[in-house]
């Protein structure tokens, strides 16, 4: 194995996007590409992306790694320091590229110019081809500065500060570079770029992505999105932070709620009129219920204490498969508080359309149920409960979370798309999708808790056990109450 290759099979496991904590058992370089490196500085030696995956365990994603080769010297940022890039000569630097502003500042300027790359092959591994794409009228400004957004992510964001020729700051972007990489569409970037391009206030404007082209070890040659670029909104606060802070101290929430509930529907109308649509069929019907069973007997095996709870969450599921279902359109995918942003002069802005990161990519770039992000986001008002009740030792919130949702479904309802829907559908069929979707929805949760925050698992499993309650009237009741 190769220094560099070595050097990451020790760090790879360290990072939080990366599944598992086991040392690859033996990391393979699928591909990579360069980056030009810049010439105002001379310290910079090569910019790489590896693509690399463990090959003894070909069912883990494919990871995408930008690395900088950089000359030690004392301005070395130790922050991303990987290890001594040997095989590059004397005092060479191995870096992160996320850490690296000569990386970020040259994905900018391949979106901007609407660069391409063509990979050369290096040894024991194909060249990876890459093509900057900009929105039709995205303007670069001069690069700045970058830093890694720090938080518990699925990929790394670089924020990059701008300017004009003048020396005024510029709008900044942020730059997603996708971790674990996929053949196919992604759909972070297909639905904020069609939303984006619609005309939507409600995603951050689009500035551009990379697609790659690559030979995947089992499936041949494949391209897929490799980085997307939006406007980053400083200073803002996400939705689950302004839900927490009102929750603890009494503040209102509840217009908050409504508007967030109308923002959701007006997305919801938007992607219908500009992605496909199709009928639930009854296959797609049959299909949709199958994988809420399956998940379910995934989490039992996960979460033991859930088998007690089968026969009623077999029910809410066998329920929702004989009412009507409305027509299937492209969603949010993983819609929680976490994934909206309250940006001061234009409102709740919704980021992250990649959909659950246990779900394949196939299955979330298919049309789904609208109720899908419903649950979701009803989930997440449970969710800022269930953090304040683990923390308190006691149950608090209950009282705001039930508010919280009201207000949401309100507002959704007020949308006329959305009242069009209850009209076709009918609110008893509605409620019936909507609470088995919610319990669906607490099902992954408990799996999600499981792997990566077992101190919340309490979370999930109680509202398991209420939603599939024989008496839960839960869901049904808030769309009632909604009227
Ligand atoms: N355009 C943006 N403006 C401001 N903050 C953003 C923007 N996009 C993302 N963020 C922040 O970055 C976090 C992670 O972004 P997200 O798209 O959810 O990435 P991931 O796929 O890694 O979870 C968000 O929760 C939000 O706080
Ligand atoms: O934001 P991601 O796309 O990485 O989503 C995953 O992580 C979320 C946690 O950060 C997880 O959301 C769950 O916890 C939230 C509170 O932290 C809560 O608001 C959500 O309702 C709850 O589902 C999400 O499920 C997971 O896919």
């Amino acid at each position: 194995m190769s220094n560099v290759m070595s050097l990451l099979a020790q760090w790879l496991p360290q990072q939080r996007w990366f599944a598992g904590d086991q040392t690859p058992q033996q990391l393979e370089l699928v591909g990579s590409y360069e980056l030009p490196a810049p010439d105002d500085d001379t310290s910079v030696r090569l910019i790489t992306v590896a693509l690399v995956r463990d090959a003894a365990r070909p069912e883990t994603p494919t990871y995408q790694v930008p690395m900088v080769i950089r000359d030690v010297d004392a301005h070395l940022d130790t922050r991303g320091y990987i290890g001594a890039a040997t095989e590059h000569g004397d005092r060479a630097a191995l870096v992160d590229g996320a850490h690296d502003p000569a990386f970020a500042r040259a994905i900018i300027a391949l979106i901007g110019d609407e660069g391409q790359i063509i990979g050369a092959d290096a040894p024991g591994a194909p060249g990876v081809d890459v093509y900057g794409q900009p929105m039709p009228g995205a303007r670069v400004a001069e690069f700045a500065s970058s830093r890694i957004l720090q938080g518990e992510q699925s990929n790394t964001s670089i924020i990059c500060e701008l300017q004009h020729e003048n020396g005024d700051p510029a709008v900044p972007l942020i730059v997603k570079v996708f971790r674990a990489i996929h053949p196919g569409d992604n759909p972070d970037v297909t639905l904020q770029t069609a939303l984006a391009a619609s005309g939507s206030l409600r995603v951050p404007p689009t500035f551009g992505q990379v697609t790659g082209v690559w030979q995947d070890p089992e499936r041949g040659q494949v391209s897929g999105h490799f980085v997307f670029a939006q406007e980053f909104f400083s200073g803002v606060q996400d939705a689950w932070r302004v839900a927490l802070r009102c929750a603890e101290s009494g503040e209102d929430f509840g217009e908050l709620a409504r508007l967030l509930g109308e923002a959701t529907a007006e997305v919801h109308a938007t992607l219908a009129r500009v992605m496909p649509t199709v009928d639930a069929s009854s296959d797609e019907i049959e299909t949709a219920v199958a994988q809420m069973h399956r998940r379910f007997d995934l989490a039992v095996e996960a979460v033991p204490e859930l088998e007690a709870m089968r026969d009623d969450v077999t029910e809410v599921y066998a329920h929702a498969g004989t009412v009507q279902w409305p027509r299937m359109q492209r969603i949010h995918g993983d819609y929680h508080l976490g994934q909206v942003l309250a940006v001061p002069d234009r409102g709740w802005v919704l980021l992250d359309f990649e959909g659950e990161p246990l779900r394949s990519l196939d299955e979330r770039n298919l049309p789904d149920l609208p109720q899908r992000d419903l649950a979701g986001m009803l989930r997440s008002f449970d969710y800022v409960s269930g953090a304040l009740s683990v923390r308190a030792g006691r149950e608090v919130g209950r009282e705001w979370a039930d508010a919280a949702r009201d207000a949401f479904l309100a507002g959704y309802l007020s949308n006329l798309a959305a009242q069009d829907v209850v009209e076709a559908v009918g609110r008893d069929d509605l409620a019936a999708l909507l609470r088995a979707y919610e319990l669906d929805k607490a099902v992954y949760e408990t799996l999600y808790e499981a792997q990566h925050r077992p101190e919340w698992l309490p979370i999930p499993v109680m509202a398991v056990q209420r939603l599939s309650a024989p008496d839960a009237a839960h869901a049904a009741a808030s769309v009632e109450r909604s009227r």
